[in-house]
């Protein structure tokens, strides 16, 4: 699975049955651990835990704050897989469809993001209502190539793909965990990094009404949503991105890290009581 051009449903599969054939879990779903949120795997129960070293077909993760392990456990009596470091596309995989292989239903992906929203603050967490894949816009899709009907259809819808109901849900836990008052709800944008952007840059993405900008999470979301799973979204805002001349502030890896590690313990309690809520067999809130 290193190079996305060689990769067959087999790959795959081949991944999903060593997967399969290490652990009794058997995940109805998965969360993706962004920048500095390694620690939502921590709340599972029981767990068996895979170094991406040790798992055949798996590439490195290669970003600080993602540790690259898969661990399998129970949350809240659900079974789940919680990947602890992500593949961006800056680093040329995605491996969602070994999920789909292993019977994931359900996809909760998480990142750390700047915001171009006026009323955010740091800290806050947005749940993703839509995205912008703006690669995508350009022909940069995981999609791209022959299709694989096993997976999905050529031409996948990519409206409502944030599932509704499950955002609604994720509002009431937030309500009833007293932090409202810094959840938002919007649009995150996907851009290629790794640099982060120009003001130039920020500007425009700013006026195109994009809430929060990443470098993530859409091309996960697109195979996921491709491959009939549903999805649920969350950016944490580690940063305000700079949109004026006149402002001398400046973001980094390290600073991200840094606001994700402060606020995974809100986004931990939130991710579990989102899944003990859930109905998780029939794909339906
Ligand atoms: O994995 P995520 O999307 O949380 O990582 C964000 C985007 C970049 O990879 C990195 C920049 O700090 O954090
Ligand atoms: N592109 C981008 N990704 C981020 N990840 C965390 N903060 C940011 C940001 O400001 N821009």
């Amino acid at each position: 699975i290193h190079s996305k051009d060689q990769i067959c449903h087999e790959d795959y599969q081949r991944t999903a049955d060593w997967l399969l054939s290490q652990t009794q879990h058997r995940p109805k779903v998965a969360i993706i651990c962004g920048s500095g949120l390694g620690m939502l795997a921590d709340a599972l129960k029981c767990q068996d835990l895979f170094k991406y070293s040790d798992i055949p077909g798996f590439p490195q993760s290669t970003v600080k704050g993602h540790a690259g392990r898969l661990v399998f456990g129970e949350l809240k009596g659900k079974t789940c897989v919680c990947m602890q470091g992500r593949f961006h596309m800056y680093e040329g995989h995605s491996l969602i469809r070994v999920f789909k292989l292993l019977g994931v239903e359900t996809l909760i992906v998480t990142n750390a993001a700047g915001s171009l929203a006026d009323s955010y603050s740091c800290g806050d967490i947005m749940i993703i209502r839509d995205h912008i894949n703006f690669p995508g816009l350009a022909g940069l899709n995981p999609l791209n190539g022959p299709n694989d009907d096993k997976f999905g259809p050529r031409f996948p819808p990519m409206s409502g793909v944030y599932d509704k109901n499950l955002r609604k849900m994720a509002f009431d836990i937030c309500k009833s965990m007293g932090v409202s008052q810094c959840v938002q709800e919007g649009v995150y944008c996907m851009v290629g990094g790794p640099n982060f952007e120009s003001i130039a840059e920020a500007r425009l993405l700013h006026r195109l009404g994009v809430d929060a900008v990443g470098m993530s999470t859409a091309p996960e979301v697109l195979v996921a949503s491709h491959c009939g799973m549903r999805v649920f979204g969350l950016s944490l805002i580690t940063n305000k991105v700079v949109k004026s001349y006149e402002d001398n502030a400046s973001v980094s890896h390290e600073a991200v890290l840094e606001v994700s590690k402060m606020r995974s313990e809100t986004l931990q309690v939130l991710v579990t009581e989102l899944i003990s809520r859930m109905d998780i067999n029939n794909n339906t809130a």
